[in-house]
């Protein structure tokens, strides 16, 4: 198996079949919606609240609410009351069981639901679908997170709608370090071999550094890109600003952190400052003028031109030309 990242892997161009990047269109059906972009922000407290969650929906973009010191329900009927579609995320012990029951019982419902664990390997994500499954059943499932074949497979036969793909390649992630697993430093090539085996839609979570990352993640077979650190140092994110020698930033910090959990057990995250970067509307519409090249550079007009493009693997052991034949 080859193993390569973001860093080392280009894509190669086929011929053009546009004559302006315009006719190019990255929108993407996901979980029976389109959306605008195959991407969205992580869902972690310094990258959305409600006001981006509602935002985001309102704009044509797919969201996920995060989970922590959070009451679902209340932000479900708040997004409802809006008309908006409602995309929560969801833990696995007995109390997140209870928010999927008060969901049901109070008829708010949900259209996307996110189980998010570090190691979504396991019985209790299986519980926790079945139990969705069972009292939602409309709800569209995304389980994760995970980083094997095996895991994809069977997140997929407990009847996940979808998996998220990702075990600490995060910018603000310390579990390569703390524990010695992960898809850190692999994580497109991981992405690859879960993708073989899928059934279902794959999100790619974790390890975008620039916005060509995106392409690379739906050649090697996301169908959608969940992003933290370049969301997060937005005027609208919702991380605390700080100001460092004159210099403003905004906190950005691990689901999985001391800062996040209040208090330092099983840490697997840590706290960095991200440069404040202007608007999520600007840096949303950069990442579609970007996406829209890349087709171009595909020979293509849909996001889905992507899969068809060869690579090449830049130094290292598996260097090489990787062509589609
Ligand atoms: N993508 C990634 O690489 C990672 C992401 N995170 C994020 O951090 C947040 C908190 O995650 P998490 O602590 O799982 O959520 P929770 O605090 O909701 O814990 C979920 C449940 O899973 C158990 N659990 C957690 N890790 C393991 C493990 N390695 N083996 C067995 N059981 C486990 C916990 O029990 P107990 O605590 O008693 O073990 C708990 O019962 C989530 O948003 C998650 O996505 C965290 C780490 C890695
Ligand atoms: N290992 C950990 N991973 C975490 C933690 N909090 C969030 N995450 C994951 O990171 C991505 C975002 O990655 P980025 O490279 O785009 O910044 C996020 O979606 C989670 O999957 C954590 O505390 N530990």
């Amino acid at each position: 198996m080859d193993i390569f990242d973001y860093d080392n892997v280009l894509l190669l161009p086929r011929r053009c079949r546009v004559d302006s990047r315009a006719e190019c269109d990255p929108s993407v059906e996901f979980g029976g919606r389109c959306f605008q972009l195959p991407v969205v922000p992580a869902n972690m407290r310094t990258v959305v609240d409600e006001p981006v969650a509602a935002w985001l929906a309102a704009n044509g973009y797919f969201y996920v609410m995060h989970r922590f010191d959070l009451d679902s329900v209340v932000f479900a009927r708040s997004m409802r009351e809006q008309g908006l579609y409602v995309s929560i995320s969801s833990g696995v012990k007995a109390q997140d069981l209870a928010v999927i029951d008060r969901l049901a019982a109070e008829g708010v419902g949900a259209d996307y639901i996110t189980i998010d664990i570090a190691h979504g390997h396991a019985d209790s994500v299986r519980r926790t679908i079945e139990h969705i499954k069972a009292k939602l059943p409309q709800a569209f499932v995304i389980a994760g997170n995970v980083g094997t074949p095996e895991a994809v497979i069977d997140l997929e036969n407990w009847g996940a709608d979808a998996t998220k793909v990702g075990i600490g390649p995060g910018k603000v992630c310390i579990t390569r370090l703390k524990t010695g697993f992960g898809t850190g430093g692999w994580q497109l090539s991981a992405l690859k071999w879960c993708a073989r085996v899928a059934t279902k839609p794959i999100i790619a979570d974790g390890g975008i550094r620039h916005h060509g990352d995106i392409a690379k993640s739906v050649r090697f077979g996301a169908a959608m890109v969940m992003i933290g650190s370049l969301f997060a140092g937005h005027e609208e994110s919702p991380g605390r600003t700080v100001e460092v020698d004159g210099q403003l930033f905004k906190e950005y910090y691990g689901s999985a952190s001391d800062f996040n959990k209040g208090e330092y057990k099983h840490v697997e995250g840590k706290r960095i400052l991200e440069p404040i970067k202007g608007t999520l509307a600007e840096t949303l519409r950069e990442m579609r003028e970007d996406l829209q090249s890349s087709i171009s550079y595909a020979g293509g007009r849909l996001l889905s031109d992507l899969r068809r493009v060869n690579y090449v693997i830049l130094g290292g052991e598996n260097a090489g030309e990787h062509l589609l034949m």
